[in-house]
């Protein structure tokens, strides 16, 4: 079975400013709140159960935030949460007119008997087929907890795929990830290549390759997104879509895409239009959204292998 680990869960809470706009100094008023249970890892968790495929969340938890959270994702899928003292964040995804802003807390202190503690479980868990671990590093956590988790997972023989944005990623690949997902950020940021054009991803992503990632799927919002295997790239066209917010719309690609890619290594070009399509829908939604348009999206995704 596949896990999602998300060390940094947060409340996604969607709103809208008034009058369409964001005014400094003076009170904003807002309109159409839509709370979610969130976070990177739980959000690939969702997107796998839409797609029947079962999962379970690990991730700390805490406070009245931690709590709302594992009870709403208690509803679609398995929770095995470790619960600390501090208060869970809040992510608040607001939207002024056409202009989006992303602001996620700190979130609460993961004290290092906690991080220990999670690596001790990922070490027990019966059944453990591939750990998905997504999102920032919670206050008090460092890159080296990366280094130990997949250590553990080479220990227990599962697979490791990493999406996060932390700069350790660079080093983390050598340890030979089953699967990354960097977006064209990350990718400038943490490995210093810029994409452009099929030349330069077949470029980038052989580099990142040689460093240890065994796969790579990039994705890059309005420009589609990459697969790269180590032997052929693929790339996947984006829908022509007006996002309501992009917050989740990476994760409900990447949980897309392992629905069909995990079990099936061949089945690329359907993992990456349903990716896409997942992708989109969420875009138009707040949290990870109602997978509503997918099949219709889906028949608009073009897949071509490049190489
Ligand atoms: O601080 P992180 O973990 O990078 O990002 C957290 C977050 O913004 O990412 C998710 C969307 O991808 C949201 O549900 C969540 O609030």
């Amino acid at each position: 079975m596949i896990h999602t680990l998300t060390t940094n869960p947060a409340i996604d809470m969607n709103i809208q400013t008034s009058k369409g706009e964001l005014v400094p100094d003076a009170v904003n008023r807002c309109q159409d709140a839509v709370y979610s249970p969130n976070g990177k890892g739980l959000n690939v968790s969702f997107t796998l159960a839409h797609y029947g495929c079962q999962s379970q969340i690990l991730g700390f938890f805490g406070g009245f935030t931690g709590d709302y959270i594992v009870e709403g994702a208690r509803k679609t899928c398995s929770v095995d949460p470790i619960y600390v003292d501090g208060i869970t964040r809040i992510t608040v995804l607001l939207r002024a007119g056409q202009v989006e802003y992303t602001m996620p807390g700190a979130g609460a202190f993961v004290p290092v008997e906690a991080q220990q503690e999670m690596l001790s479980k990922v070490r027990e868990l019966e059944g453990l087929e591939c750990l998905v671990t997504s999102g920032s590093l919670a206050p008090g956590m460092e890159g080296d907890f990366y280094d130990e988790l997949a250590g553990v997972l080479a220990e227990v023989g599962a697979d490791a795929v990493f999406d996060v944005s932390s700069t350790h990623l660079a080093s983390l690949v050598g340890k030979k990830p089953l699967l990354i997902k960097p977006n064209d950020d990350e990718l400038r940021d943490i490995f210093g290549l810029d994409v452009t054009d099929d030349a330069s991803a077949l470029a980038a992503l052989e580099k990142v390759h040689e460093l240890g990632a065994q796969n790579i799927l990039l994705t890059m919002g309005g420009r589609g997104a990459y697969f790269y295997n180590g032997e052929h790239l693929w790339r996947a066209s984006a829908l022509p879509i007006k996002p309501y917010q992009t917050a989740c719309a990476g994760d409900a690609t990447l949980g897309a895409f392992l629905s069909v890619w995990y079990e099936n290594r061949d089945a690329v070009e359907d993992a990456l239009k349903r990716a896409m399509a997942t992708g989109a829908n969420a875009a138009l939604c707040p949290g990870i959204g109602d997978f509503a348009r997918v099949e219709e999206f889906v028949a608009q995704v073009q897949v071509e292998q490049v190489r």
